[in-house]
């Protein structure tokens, strides 16, 4: 039931590791009533399931690989889908994480109307990170693992925000600044999609 979600309002939430995705999503929830759905959730609920896949998964997490496109995309259409009735536009936070990844999303759910690039500098994301994994218990909130995602993201995602800014739909967030300063930026790149 594709054509429930097929006019809803999409918001690809893209950054690095570490970037702020999370905390300026939290935000727009409480503000504009999106759903908020995070791709590395998504996987980490199927990995806490203890399913055959999840552990599948986990092993791919864990080196900061990515996961098969299929996997994520599925998972973050039928949680669109479970929310068609009350949702009043999606966060899609952590996707595309790839080029491909962008299409694909397109073809099987629609268009965004927007990209939020959460931008920090890499030293920057490596000590927020550093911060998160005393507490986060996430296997790869550590500084090995942290490397390998930030080589990745450079060299997979940074294009997608390329290929998206030929669309006119990106808006470049800093988000050097304190989160709630961070967040007047966003807000405003929000009302304009109304
Ligand atoms: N579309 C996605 C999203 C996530 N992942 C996998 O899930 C991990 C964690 O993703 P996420 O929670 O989005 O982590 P980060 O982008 O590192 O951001 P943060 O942890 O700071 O939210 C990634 O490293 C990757 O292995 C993936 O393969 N494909
Ligand atoms: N100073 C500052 N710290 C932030 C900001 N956003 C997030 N953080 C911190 O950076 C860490 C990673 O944020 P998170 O939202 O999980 O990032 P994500 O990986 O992009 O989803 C968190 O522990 C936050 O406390 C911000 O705008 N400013
Ligand atoms: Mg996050």
């Amino acid at each position: 039931m594709a054509d429930k979600i097929k006019n809803a309002k999409i918001v690809f939430v893209v950054g690095g590791p570490g970037s702020g995705k999370g905390t300026q999503c939290e935000k727009i929830v409480a503000k504009y009533g999106y759903t908020h759905l995070s791709s590395g959730d998504l996987l980490r609920a199927e990995v806490a399931s203890g399913s055959e896949r999840g552990k599948q998964l986990q092993a791919i997490m864990q080196k900061g690989e990515l996961v098969p496109l299929d996997t994520v995309l599925d998972m973050i259409k039928d949680a669109m889908i479970a929310k068609a009735d009350v949702s009043k536009g999606y966060l899609i936070d952590g996707y595309p994480r790839e080029v491909k990844q962008g299409e694909e999303f397109e073809k099987k759910i629609g268009a965004p109307a927007l990209l939020l690039y959460i931008d920090a500098k890499g030293e920057t994301m490596v000590k927020r990170l550093m911060k998160r994994g005393e507490t986060s218990g996430r296997a790869d909130d550590n500084e090995e693992t942290i490397k390998k995602r930030l080589d990745l993201y450079y060299k997979a995602t940074e294009p997608v925000i390329a290929f998206y800014e030929q669309r006119g739909i990106v808006r470049k967030i800093n988000s050097e600044l304190p989160v709630d300063e961070v967040f007047a930026i966003v807000e405003k790149a929000i009302d304009e999609l109304k």
